[in-house]
């Protein structure tokens, strides 16, 4: 058959199956009017359809069996219903572009090819046999990412299925037609990927279905029961891989594992709005996404102010940082400092617990030396769980004494004022009750005492609870006590002790302690372990401390872990360490690598990559061709932001929507943006607090950029000054390879050595001085 002859018959058959999907969505939605034409009259119904009749017990459980029948046929159309809408959805995707891809396919032994085509969600024919379109994450499309023409298999149930590809083909349908084709050998479509990432930046990330490569998919489709650890260079598509690696565990354990069973972890709250669009693309719900310092916010936000990771960034950049505080970043990071918490936690079982006063208006009902005494009654071997739990139950015994002693305090007959109509209302519901039972009464007595009981009961619900919470345990000064001792035992760590101990006095917690002291409490308390969560997914895991891993681990002991890092992009002091990043505890983990970067031009990669020196030889860059990288020294400050003004209309000019100036800091991002607002350019600042993305010019610190791609970027002043140092050097790496399209860096200044060293054919290099005016 003809070029030509091919393609005219692929594009009757993209035209038969839009005209198919056509049909199928036009009864699906006319069975969705009649759904809701269901709904409603459910819903008026649904007291007719339910015998509710509390007299006597037989019929209190006749009306409890009938509200359970209709609840559960309730959620069982709701399900339905997802279903269905959910069905809808896919079919109007798939009717734009029913596939991408196609295989044939001969199994081994069978004479008969296969016709394999590759879609976002699988389509079944008339027959309900065959297939029109399969889902990307089918066993059987696997071949398409793994293997080119020739010898391939896959993995079906527990069998491996061996024979022959002889075809594999992409496809580009726009709008339900046929616009191109191409017959492709291993790397899916250099031609097709060009395009694709040709295209300029979007204010939400892509997903890459049609176009992941054969190393990526194999990190998609990881499923041992290992932690599962990605290294990959800079724009090689992690983000990329973890999100489509979502959507498929949760395609191939549809049934057994839902979207809440997951939790993303991403590097801040601009980065969860850029994503947001992949997994619904793709047909999945989104998963459970929060950032590290939004979990422990959660948890000790109540008793804490907790500082951020990015105040702590920034105060690891500032030129006043005390040495004392560095320190504390590196040593509070490591496993070594949790392996001293631990023994300290061991030896708490026979002294060292401090408890608090157990106290009702000021009385104090046990003391926190009764409660030591009854804590160290036990035999050392006694875990300490099991101690706190027994002692709850001793406390909560002794309460509810103290609570019916109260009875007959002379002031609660003057609070019983304070109650509210509502309570007074139940009391007379219980006196009328006890009417029928008793066979004497005396009303006022009685209600008076009804009303006592409850006001007390309220009165103390808040000490309940707390002792329920184990509040009597006091972990701040326990932990006190343990940096006290470190304090003796190492000398070097006693000026970190004394400032963690002051903080903690002050409910303060630096970034670096949080994690931490969570872990002593949790440890202390007994861990409320999230065994529900199946998988967990470190995205920029880099810049995660090894603590703060081991943490996680502990956190969600029956998931997965994915880490996605790149150790070249740790912008966290603590991740400088090379031997301890990106590692759990668990040593067993795969590591899978990802060298090749996608997201910038050929010229970007070539020159960001020699910023890594001899580490940076093993990137290698796609083959998409642009301008070279810019690179201006100028004299001052105002000279840089003149540069910067020019670069930005040149960007802009070019067509560019997303372009972005990034700065080290965030009082470098704000001295910028200033400027150029004075100076009457249409620009936004990005801060923490950003949760959204508009196209146009941002001015962004590099520590919240990470993750997220633009156009073209100004690096702000990349002088050896700011960036000279390893840190430095990590910084600007990751500003840089922000860039997909054209990158210029403005320096005040000598530029760093790992810049100069560059050969100058791999950019465009300009000093700019001033001419003064006679
Ligand atoms: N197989 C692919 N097909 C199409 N585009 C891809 C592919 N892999 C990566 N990309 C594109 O490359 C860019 C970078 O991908 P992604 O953000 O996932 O990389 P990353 O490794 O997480 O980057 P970084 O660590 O620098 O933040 C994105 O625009 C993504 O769409």
């Amino acid at each position: 058959m003809s070029e030509k002859e091919a393609f005219y018959q692929e594009k009757s058959r993209v035209s038969h199956v839009v005209h198919y999907i056509e049909q199928q969505l036009k009864e699906l939605n006319q069975y969705i009017k009649r759904l809701k034409g269901d709904v409603i009259d459910l819903r008026k119904d649904f007291f007719d359809d339910v015998t509710v009749n509390l007299t006597e017990a037989d019929d209190a459980i006749e009306t409890q069996a009938s509200l359970k029948q209709q609840a559960e046929f309730l959620s069982e159309r709701e399900r339905n219903h997802y279903r269905v809408y959910n069905r809808r959805d896919q079919l109007n995707r798939l009717k734009d572009k029913p596939y991408f891809g196609r295989i044939d396919f001969i199994e081994g032994g069978e004479t008969e090819t296969e016709v394999i085509y590759i879609g976002t969600s699988s389509l079944l024919k008339e027959n309900e046999e065959d297939f029109y379109v399969y889902d990307w994450r089918a066993p059987i499309s696997s071949m398409y990412y793994d293997f080119a023409p020739g010898a391939a298999h896959y993995q079906a149930l527990e069998e491996t299925v061996q024979g022959e590809m002889t075809l594999k083909r992409q496809y580009v349908i726009k709008q339900g037609e046929l616009e191109g084709m191409f017959d492709t050998g291993l790397t899916i479509g250099d031609g097709l990927l060009q395009k694709v990432l040709g295209e300029t930046a979007d204010t939400r990330m892509k997903n890459i279905v049609a176009t992941i490569q054969r190393e990526q998919n194999q990190i998609i489709r990881h499923e041992k029961r290992k932690p599962l650890i990605v290294r990959g260079v800079a724009g090689s598509g992690k983000t990329s891989a973890a999100l489509q690696r979502i959507a498929y565990l949760l395609y191939r354990h549809r049934g057994e594992m839902t979207s809440d069973q997951m939790i993303l972890f991403s590097p801040n709250p601009l980065f969860n709005s850029y994503v947001a669009r992949v997994l619904p693309e793709l047909g999945e719900n989104q998963v459970q996404q929060m950032t590290f310092y939004h979990h422990i916010e959660r948890e000790l936000g109540n008793r804490f102010v907790i500082e951020s990771p990015f105040d702590q960034m920034e105060i690891a950049l500032s030129e006043t940082v005390e040495p004392v505080r560095l320190q504390n970043m590196q040593v509070k990071a490591t496993t070594a400092y949790k392996d001293l918490i631990d023994d300290f936690l061991h030896t708490l079982k026979g002294s060292g617990m401090v408890f608090r006063n157990i106290r009702f208006r000021d009385v104090v009902i046990l003391s926190k030396v009764e409660l030591k005494k009854y804590f160290y009654q036990f035999d050392d071997e006694v875990p300490i769980q099991e101690r706190l739990e027994q002692m709850r139950r001793y406390i909560l015994r002794i309460i509810k004494a103290e609570q019916k002693r109260y009875l007959d305090a002379e002031w609660l007959e003057s609070e019983i004022e304070l109650l509210d109509l509502s309570d007074f209302q139940e009391a007379y519901k219980k006196l009328e009750a006890e009417h029928d039972q008793l066979d004497w009464f005396n009303d006022d007595e009685r209600e008076r005492e009804l009303l006592k009981t409850r006001l007390l009961k309220r009165l103390f619900k808040p000490l309940i609870q707390k002792v329920k919470r184990l509040t009597f345990v006091d972990t701040k000064k326990t932990y006190v006590r343990f940096l006290d001792q470190w304090a003796v035992t190492d000398q070097t760590y006693q000026e970190i002790a004394t400032y963690s101990k002051e903080q903690i006095r002050d409910n303060f917690l630096s970034y670096e302690d949080a994690t931490p002291f969570l872990y002593f409490e949790r440890v202390c308390l007994g861990f409320d372990e999230q065994r529900s969560i199946k998988h967990v997914i470190l995205d920029e895991a880099q810049d995660y401390s090894p603590f703060q891993i081991a943490y996680l681990e502990r956190m969600y002991p029956a998931s997965q872990l994915t880490l996605l890092g790149d150790i070249n992009q740790s912008i966290y002091l603590h991740s400088l360490n090379k031997e301890q990043t990106l590692k759990p505890e668990d040593s067993q983990a795969d590591v899978m690598e990802l060298l090749k970067s996608y997201r910038s031009t050929e010229e970007i990669v070539n020159f960001t990559k020699q910023f890594l020196g001899a580490e940076g030889e093993k990137i290698k860059p796609f083959n998409r061709k642009g301008p070279l990288p810019e690179v201006f020294e100028v004299e001052h400050q105002a000279m840089m932001n003149y540069a910067i003004f020019d670069q930005l209309t040149r960007y802009e000019k070019e067509g560019y929507q997303q372009i972005a100036v990034i700065t080290k800091t965030m009082q470098e991002a704000t001295r910028v943006y200033d400027w150029l607002k004075q100076h009457k350019r249409e620009v936004s600042l990005v801060t923490s607090e950003t949760h959204d993305f508009e196209p146009g010019i941002k001015v962004i610190p590099v520590y919240l950029a990470k993750g997220i791609e633009f156009d073209a970027v100004v690096v702000y002043d990349a002088s050896a000054d700011r960036y000279q140092t390893a840190l430095g050097r990590h910084l600007l790496y990751t500003a840089a390879t922000r860039a997909m399209h054209e990158l210029t860096l403005i320096s005040v200044g000598e530029l760093p050595r790992f810049i100069t060293a560059i050969d100058t054919t791999y950019f465009h290099y300009r000093k700019v001085i001033e001419i003064q005016k006679s």
